[in-house]
């Protein structure tokens, strides 16, 4: 039998299938999706079976050197996933296999030095093998580097060999568990050992005083003060049994949840399901828009409709975007489905997310409730898909495989005949106006669970008030709300926009902004270790005293962050107790739901933070929403800004007077006659898709045009120009007349790393060939040698232009 391979070579020439034999030991159990160990020139790869064929044209084919897997780790559905995905997002196919999989699977390569004739062996390599047979390359590079030419001569002698070895990350967890042979005579033993084997016998009590079965050893031992070297003795002499078992890493280990009912549906709710139930009743693939504003009891919806599939005997997947992905929002998924549920979101190790991973692959949770990647979950009856926050753009991935969640649920809902649920307040602009389109159903649903009201939403426009001679951070009315809050003992939370306002370091004198040498943006101010520091390629200063330009003293930290709010707040409100979270608080494991929790609690009055409390959180005794900044993201070079700022400001109201209580919002910003910020305080998402809709007509953008866009990069500026401008001369020859063509320009962002970036951009509403002429022109600079190094990454759908 032979397996058409697709190895771990991320390369345009390698971007295929190679055929191997499979030794006859295999042949029984090879099947497609399994990863394998072949070797590939002098190397040795991991690489996928995606084939399994009894013929080939190929001559002198080589043996699968190891099957890694007892049983495949692609489905055949994702094997044919894989193949879309890559194609439609212009990467290779290994790509595409490597992002399905939890990153423990993926191989790490080691080469190392064996040795084959001792007898030959210079006596000065002996100290580096310290009696061993081989050595790998790095331990030699990081001990002597000196030898290492004499290695390799010593290679070219035949006395050494240079082998290649793959390394799996994945490792399963194990422990060690202890259980009595035989309880009978157990009480015999005891009697009969040695007077002052006092340890030993404390591990056969303790464990006669349990239930008959089998214990942790760990926990034993800790409980009996013995050592692992008594317990063995024990199990020398056939009393105990000590089994190494594989377990589980659980990081919601001892937690105990609170399980929850279905709640009777409003009526409201009752109409709104109905699209969804239908499709699953039905088989039926349907894509349904959950339109409904905050609190409207979408999630009541999921949770009701995921019920209905397990009730079919399928599975689900649920996807909440990272940020929102808080212990909050998932003990309601395993409040109501216990531990059917298995949990996938970058907080978690290597390890956990294997773990988590591997109960899908067994079928031993029917429910994942994940962050983007969890799209890919392997299971094999998908009943349904929910996606929450469907507008978040955080469901694209920005490196490759640049996909779109929503596009692959989409694929799978097809491929299962199941629904597919986007749920939002504020759909992106391209799902509503495929639902008004009619491609995707849409159910709405227009007022808060139990007719609660909207909370009134104020705008304070910010130089007035400083004209009014208030220098602070806070408006009048802000101040006001707060105390009275704080009187009544209700909370409130204070969000601040940080997102294009980073706190940087400015001189007032001369203008000079400390600007990252080697990518062409601002440096951000760290308080805390008083330094400037570059979010692209993390080169870091420390913090200047005088102007580098004009040698003024008067440099300094401008601009708004979580740290200065906060040592506002306790100037102006010295009573009030404030909890901050944005990244600083919440880089400890852990941190995030311990500051969530103890909001709730009551122990603080004021939650202030980031974009990481804008969303999902529901607190009843949050009754004042206020917003610092809500313009800041509005002048960042992003054809979407408009769009953002109305969803972040909805979404960020929607966190007051969710329950009994009534909640306000106080909006502070400079330029707050924008239509995005006036709509997003009267909550009228209908008027301010209509409107953002004739601008983007206007302007020839989504949803009316598809972006396509080729970045080029290169140290060397002059080479980006020139590949730049020939693929846009290779394009617009190309492209028809309904298309346009945008560039070659600089990027928004002109510079990452020393590496300059170029952009052609198409705007286009049906290229067909697009792909294929993407793929033509990154192959041409590929050959082309004499541009080494040139970056060139090509997207058929981009979502922004950074
Ligand atoms: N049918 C119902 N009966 C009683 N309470 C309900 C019902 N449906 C939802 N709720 C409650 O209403 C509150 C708001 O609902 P939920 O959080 O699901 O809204 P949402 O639309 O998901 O909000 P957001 O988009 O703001 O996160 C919750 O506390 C929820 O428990
Ligand atoms: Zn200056
Ligand atoms: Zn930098």
């Amino acid at each position: 039998m032979i397996a058409a391979v697709v190895v771990d070579v991320p390369s345009g020439s390698v971007n295929k299938t190679f055929d191997y034999k499979i030794p006859a030991v295999w042949e029984k159990w090879a099947e497609p999706g399994m990863r394998v160990i072949v070797p590939f020139g002098p190397r040795k790869l991991q690489g996928f079976i995606l084939e399994v064929k009894s013929t080939s044209t190929v001559k002198g084919m080589k043996n699968i050197t190891e099957i890694l897997d007892p049983l495949p780790v692609l489905t055949s559905e994702l094997i044919n996933l894989g193949r879309w995905l890559a194609e439609n997002t212009l990467s290779f196919y290994i790509t595409a296999y490597q992002a399905m999989l939890p990153a423990a699977m993926k191989a790490t390569y080691e080469k190392s030095f064996q040795v084959m004739k001792p007898d030959k062996l210079p006596d000065s390599i002996h100290p580096l093998l310290a009696g061993n047979n081989e050595i790998t390359v790095s331990d030699v590079t990081k001990s002597n580097p000196d030898l290492l030419p004499l290695l390799q001569s010593l290679a070219k002698e035949g006395i050494l060999d240079v082998v290649y070895k793959v390394k799996n990350k994945a490792n399963k967890k194990k422990q060690k568990f202890v259980s009595i042979r035989d309880r009978a005579l157990t009480e015999d033993q005891i009697q009969k050992l040695n007077k002052n084997a006092e340890k030993q016998k404390a591990i056969l009590l303790e464990l006669l005083h349990r239930p008959d079965g089998e214990y942790s050893l760990q926990e034993i031992l800790n409980e009996t003060g013995a050592t692992l070297s008594t317990a063995q003795a024990l199990s020398k002499k056939g009393i105990l049994s000590i089994e190494e078992k594989e377990v589980y890493r659980d990081p919601f280990q001892g937690r105990t949840m609170k399980r929850t009912q279905p709640l009777l549906l409003t009526e409201n709710q009752g109409e709104a399901i109905k699209p969804i139930l239908h499709a699953i009743e039905n088989n039926e693939h349907e894509t349904v828009l959950l339109h409904g504003v905050t609190g409207s009891g979408k999630t009541e919806i999921y949770l009701q409709s995921i019920q209905n599939v397990l009730d079919k005997g399928k599975e689900a997947i649920v996807l909440v975007p990272e940020i929102s992905l808080t212990p909050q929002m998932v003990n309601r998924f395993k409040g109501r489905f216990g531990s059917a549920v298995a949990v996938l979101h970058s907080g978690l190790s290597i390890g956990e997310k294997y773990d988590e991973w591997r109960k899908i692959l067994r079928k031993e949770v029917s429910v994942v409730v994940g962050a983007r990647s969890a799209i890919f979950a392997p299971f094999q009856n998908l009943g349904i898909v929910i996606i929450d926050e469907e507008h978040e753009t955080s469901y694209k991935q920005e490196d490759h495989p640049r996909y779109h969640a929503r596009d692959v649920a989409i694929w799978r809902g097809n491929y299962h005949s199941c629904p597919i649920v986007l749920g939002s307040a504020t759909p992106a602009l391209e799902t509503y106006a495929r639902a008004q389109k009619g491609r995707y159903q849409l159910a709405e649903l227009a007022n808060r669970v139990h007719a609660n009201p909207m909370p009134e939403v104020t705008i304070i426009d910010m130089r007035e008030e400083l004209k009014n001679g208030n220098r602070s951070m806070f408006s009048l009315a802000l101040m006001e709300k707060l105390k009275s809050g704080l009187q009544k003992g209700e909370q409130s939370v204070l969000f601040l926009n940080r997102r294009g306002y980073a706190s940087f370091i400015l001189c007032r004198d001369c203008g000079y902004v400390a600007q990252c040498p080697h990518c062409d943006i601002s440096l951000t101010y760290h308080k805390r270790f008083g330094e400037l520091k570059c979010h692209y390629c993390g080169y870091k200063e420390s913090t200047p005293s005088v102007c580098p330009s004009c040698t003024s003293e008067h440099i300094r930290f401008f601009g708004t962050g979580t740290q200065k709010v906060e040592e506002e707040l306790a100037k102006v409100l010295p009573e009030a107790r404030v909890i901050r979270m944005d990244v600083d608080t919440t880089s400890k494991k852990g941190s995030h739901e311990k500051l969530l929790t103890a909001f709730e609690n009551g122990e603080a009055d004021i939650l202030l933070g980031t974009q990481m409390i804008a969303k999902g959180l529901d607190f009843p005794k949050v009754t004042l929403v206020g917003v610092l900044a809500a313009d800041t993201m509005l002048h960042l070079p992003d054809f979407r800004a408009s769009e953002k700022t109305f969803q972040l400001l909805t979404q960020v109201s929607g966190r007051a007077g969710r329950h009994e209580l009534e909640g306000k919002v106080i909006v502070q910003g400079y330029d707050t006659q924008h239509y995005s910020i006036q709509l997003a305080s009267k909550h009228d998402y209908h008027t301010f898709y209509n409107h953002e809709m004739q601008t983007r007509k206007l302007h020839q953008y989504p949803p009316f045009y598809y972006l396509g866009l080729l970045t080029f990069s290169h140290l060397d500026l002059m080479q980006v120009v020139e590949a730049s401008e020939k693929a846009a001369t290779y394009l617009s020859k190309r492209l028809s007349r309904d298309s346009l063509l945008l560039g070659p320009v600089t990027s928004p962002i002109a510079r990452v790393k020393d590496r300059y970036r170029y952009q052609v951009m198409i705007k286009y509403k049906n290229e067909p060939e697009l792909r294929t002429w993407f793929e033509e022109i990154i192959a041409h600079f590929q050959k082309d040698k004499e541009i080494k190094d040139l970056q060139i990454t090509g997207d058929l759908n981009a979502q922004t232009l950074m």
